[in-house]
């Protein structure tokens, strides 16, 4: 420990990389960890102290003091500290922006980490008789009084999220004495009992004992199970055995608002406080939550690729459901892989983690097969289910209506005339995906990016999927004045159209992002389908995810001849998994499931492998290929990515990064080339590919000249990035 005032080294939120030398001033010596105001340049701004230092290389007429210090103890749990330091070296990204994205908002603000009381509404007697004697016009009463009365009288924090109110419109209710408001009393609630735990199949049991056996020590399992094999029922009885020896658990899933189902599976299953971190919380809540499991009162988090960063007192396992899902990773500012980073955590607080997938990611499997995950399978369907049937449709020299077969529709009446619910899967969205003028062949282009804008007939919009951009449909061509304009293409507007056309006494739904928007949408919609109210779904990828509906036996694939021929060298993968995780969603209960996938190309290497085979084969073939080629998982890649008015720009600052990593032996660059899709949003765009052989190889390289390259003067005309272990191509 250096003498009794230290330097502090601050992580400052800036876009430097690059923590900042302080002095301790008149405060009290902060901790190593805890956060401290900070005067920069004209701003006072909150960072993290990340470490003490005898000597500073600023000269010491240049080190200001901090101006308070914010904690009295480090803010975050060491072992979160440290990964958060391990990821901003590894990702290259600036410190300051890597506890500033790490830590809820409030923190970030300077709020002190306290837990504030929360609240919940105890409907009274008064209440549950005024509900009964309520006046038509009492339509906000009407609305809180019944909820109260369907959930034992109670409203709780997060009712209020659902409900859509504020804590102040209930005041009105508890001085009349129909509710009473009582705070919620911050103690663990300790583990007691499980609900009705299902008795499991061999496979499942296996799965869980070899589990169980490492619980308290680091292992790293992958659980590779076919769609509908159970898995979710082998995190809850793992979890069970983690919760009775007093640890917390974390669950991260791709995303909570399409999983309501999972979510309330965990919640029937264990009477213990259960976290969602979701999108719908406010500030506060994020924060208490964050706080609680900090201090141990919240046994199990469940939540997106940021709950990764929650700190826990004692941390027992980490569920990645679905960790092949490419929204583990961060797409922009702090680009990081929430699935790396979790095994890493594991490692370092010696809990075991379990990545769960029908269709693991060729990272995962990759790292089965070096002996770094242990790889334990589920082959069957969970109870008495019996993997779908599937049949290529080749659809060439058909006719074709809205891009739907004869025999696809026929197909679908069968299932339909049997009282089952069928799925049409199309991962476009919107009506279709451009507009042309029947006169002079005029495109409904994006002026901003490279694309075509999208229809959308319901809204008379045009909009751009890239760039967000929104504009009227227009009544006629802007080029030529034609008024005859007509899409072209298939979305799920179009096909839901289609399909309400082909089957009008049959109900159909449309489930993408557009009809999805209302909070609860979603959930209306599961609940609709599960009640049997729907027979024919319409919908993108959120369909293909982790939903159970016992009731739907077919799956219909409309169209995937654009996913088969793509540059990027994970397109395979991609598909590979779609389709296996959309097909999986046909007959998972009692009744088979058939899979019918119209195509162009039925002779394709993948749907041939995909089809005849089974995912586990194909994903050794690919990684073969991966090898051959030398690609990742074999191979380490960074993408630097800069964007300007000008393409110009980019390449220059580009290129000249490329010089400045010049010879570095065992690491190749490639380009600078404009982007895949050069101009976005109005940008011009272009990257600069490294890869290198050897893990680690492109941050040695890049690290010694990293600040060279944030001070070239073409990096101040462009805006510019660096990913590492890259997931997107554009
Ligand atoms: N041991 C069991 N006995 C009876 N039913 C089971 C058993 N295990 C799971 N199930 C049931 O099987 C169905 C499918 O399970 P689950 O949703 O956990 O599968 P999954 O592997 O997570 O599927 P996917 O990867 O396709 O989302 C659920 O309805 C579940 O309740
Ligand atoms: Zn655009």
């Amino acid at each position: 420990m250096p003498p009794s005032s230290p330097i502090l080294k601050v992580a400052v939120p800036t876009p430097l990389r690059r923590s900042f030398d302080y002095l301790v001033g008149q405060s009290i010596i902060p901790a190593i960890g805890a956060r401290v105001r900070v005067p920069f340049g004209r701003q006072q701004l909150v960072g993290v102290v990340i470490d003490h230092i005898a000597e500073s290389t600023t000269p010491s007429n240049k080190l200001k003091p901090i101006l308070e210090t914010i904690d009295d103890q480090p803010l975050l749990p060491a072992h979160l500290f440290k990964l958060l330091l391990w990821a901003s070296d590894y990702y290259l990204h600036p410190v300051g922006d890597v506890f500033n994205t790490c830590l809820p908002g409030l923190l970030n603000k300077g709020e002190p980490a306290i837990l504030e009381p929360e609240y919940y509404w105890q409907l009274t007697e008064e209440g549950e008789q005024a509900f009964s004697n309520l006046g038509k016009n009492a339509v906000k009463q009407h609305k809180i009084l019944n909820w109260a009365l369907q959930h034992q009288g109670v409203i709780s924090p997060e009712h209020l999220n659902q409900l859509e109110l504020i804590p102040s419109e209930l005041k009105p209710l508890t001085e009349k004495g129909w509710l009473i408001k009582k705070q919620i009393e911050l103690s663990a609630k300790p583990y007691t009992q499980s609900n009705q735990p299902l008795a499991l199949n061999p496979e499942q049991h296996d799965a869980v004992s070899a589990m169980q056996q490492s619980i308290g020590q680091f292992h790293g399992f992958l659980l590779d199970g076919v769609t509908g094999s159970g898995k979710t029922e082998v995190y809850l009885q793992l979890i069970e055995q983690v919760l009775i020896k007093k640890q917390q658990v974390l669950v991260l899933v791709p995303e909570i608002g399409l999983t309501p189902q999972t979510v309330q599976r965990f919640q029937r299953r264990f009477n213990c406080d259960i976290a969602m971190l979701h999108s719908g919380l406010t500030d506060r809540q994020r924060l208490n939550i964050w706080l609680k499991a900090k201090q141990g009162l919240t046994s199990i988090v469940i939540g997106t690729r940021s709950a990764l960063f929650t700190p826990f007192s004692d941390l027992g396992l980490i569920v990645v459901d679905e960790e092949h899902d490419v929204s583990y990773k961060q797409q922009d500012g702090f680009r990081y892989s929430a699935r790396d980073l979790a095994i890493l955590r594991a490692r370092d607080e010696q809990a075991p983690i379990v990545l769960g997938s029908a269709t693991p990611s060729m990272e995962s499997v990759h790292n089965v097969n070096q002996g770094k995950l242990t790889h334990l399978t589920l082959r069957k369907r969970a109870a008495d289910a019996k993997p779908p049937h599937i049949k290529v449709l080749d659809i060439r020299q058909r006719h074709l209506e809205n891009g739907l077969s004869q025999a696809l529709l026929d197909n679908m009446k069968r299932h339909l005339e049997n009282g089952n619910q069928c799925l049409v899967f199309l991962n476009r969205r919107g009506f279709a995906p451009s507009l042309m003028c029947h006169g002079c062949g005029w495109i409904a282009d994006c002026q901003r990016c490279d694309k075509h804008m999208t229809l959308h007939l319901q809204q008379k919009r045009l909009h751009c999927h890239h760039c967000d951009k929104q504009v009227f449909m227009p009544k006629k061509c802007p080029e030529c004045g034609e008024p005859e304009l007509f899409p072209i293409g298939l979305g799920t507007e179009r096909l839901e159209q289609a399909l309400i056309k082909a089957f009008p006494n049959k109900t159909v739904v449309r489930i993408d992002r557009d009809s999805t928007r209302r909070k609860q949408a979603m959930q209306d919609y599961v609940t609709a389908i599960k009640n049997n109210e729907v027979d024919i779904l319409v919908g993108t990828q959120m369909l293909a995810k982790g939903h159970h509906f016992p009731n739907l036996t077919m799956v219909a694939v409309v169209d995937i001849d654009g996913c088969l021929f793509s540059a990027d060298f994970r397109a395979t993968e991609r598909t590979a998994q779609l389709l296996t995780q959309v097909a999986g969603r046909a007959g998972r209960a009692d009744k088979p499931g058939e899979v019918v996938i119209q195509t162009h190309h039925p002779e394709h290497p993948l749907l041939l492998n995909l089809f005849t085979q089974d995912y586990q084969s194909l994903s050794q073939q690919i990684l073969s290929e991966r090898q051959a080629g030398q690609l990742p998982p074999y191979t380490s890649m960074a993408l630097f990515r800069a964007e300007a008015s000008t393409l110009q720009y980019p390449m220059e600052f580009l290129n000249e990064v490329s010089k400045q990593l010049g010879q570095v032996p065992g690491l190749d660059c490639f380009g600078p080339f404009p982007a895949p899709m050069a101009k976005r949003a109005g940008k011009m765009r272009a990257q600069l590919l490294c890869q290198a052989e050897q893990r680690g190889l492109i941050q040695r390289a890049i690290k010694p000249v990293i600040s060279i390259i944030e001070q070239l003067p073409s990096a101040r005309k462009v805006r510019w990035s660096i990913d590492i272990d890259p997931q997107d191509p554009f």
